[in-house]
């Protein structure tokens, strides 16, 4: 049995088949802000990104995500905690069964309802899978979703799931623009990390915005909407598919605002 979110195949059983789960710069974690060292050093972030280089809209069986065309400098991250140039390559979510819980990270034990990650590698390696075994190879913007208003950008995204509803389902999806799902203030905490799902690869810069976006409950409700499982096989629904926070092990978590 592959990994997943299930009891038998969940987190707490990886590191049977990935034993890094439990190694030194594991994510996600909880931030604890007043534990977090304001660097005056750190840049903001610059995100800029194409909205023509938005390639599909898959379900993965894991999660759904937008894949980005990545043979150029068209969608970048720049500047913030990192060097040189990182370029979009993804972004998908992890959200939970009820309004209580869904995020990867939480802020002093605070879980939000869901949280948007965008993937980016480091264009210093050739490519995507290069980079992401490298330690300086990934970096991920991590966004938190909270119950508010309406989000019409993210509407746009949620239209397209009734076409991807079961795992191994895509359709095309273009000319949308990530920008648009960012919060006002892009205030971040930084640390090194990991991705959240096997490989569990320690190759990620994580960058996680202080201020959420806001989602109405009725669009919280159609990412629940989704399924974990293939046309054909019984219906399991697409919910909880977040990691629970991970040992700091030492780790510092910079913020880049005071
Ligand atoms: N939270 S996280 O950012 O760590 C994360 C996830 F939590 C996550 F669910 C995914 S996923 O692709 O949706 C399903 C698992 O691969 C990816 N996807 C990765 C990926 C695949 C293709 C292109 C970009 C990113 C992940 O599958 C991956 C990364 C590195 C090497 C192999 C696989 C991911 F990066
Ligand atoms: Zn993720």
């Amino acid at each position: 049995m592959s990994w997943g979110y299930g009891a038998d195949n969940g987190p707490e059983k990886w590191v049977a088949n990935f034993p890094i789960a439990d190694g030194p710069r594991q994510s996600p974690i909880d931030i604890v802000p007043g534990e977090a060292s304001f660097d005056g050093d750190l840049k903001p972030l610059k995100l800029k990104y194409d909205p023509s280089t938005c390639l599909d809209i898959l379900n993965n069986g894991h999660s759904f995500q937008v894949t980005f065309a990545d043979d150029s400098d068209s969608s970048t991250l720049t500047d913030g905690p990192i060097s040189g140039i990182y370029r979009l390559k993804q972004f998908h979510f992890h959200w939970g069964a009820s309004d209580d819980r869904g995020s990867e990270h939480t802020v002093e034990g605070t879980k939000y309802p869901a949280e948007l990650h965008l993937v980016h590698w480091n264009t210093k390696y050739p490519s995507f899978g290069e980079a992401a075994g490298q330690p300086d190879g990934l970096a991920v913007v991590g966004v938190f979703l909270k119950c508010g208003d309406d989000n019409a950008s993210l509407q746009k995204i949620l239209d397209a799931f009734d076409s991807i509803k079961a795992k191994g389902k895509q359709t095309s999806f273009c000319g949308f623009d990530p920008t648009a799902l960012l919060p006002g203030s892009l205030d971040y905490w930084t640390y090194l990390g990991s991705l959240t799902t096997p490989p569990l690869l320690e190759s990620v810069t994580w960058i996680v915005c202080k201020e959420p976006i806001s989602v109405s409950c009725e669009q919280m409700a159609k990412f629940r909407s989704l399924l974990f499982s293939a046309e054909g096989e019984a219906e399991c629904c697409m919910v909880d598919n977040y990691r629970p926070p991970q040992p700091l092990k030492g780790r510092s978590v910079r913020a880049s605002f005071q």
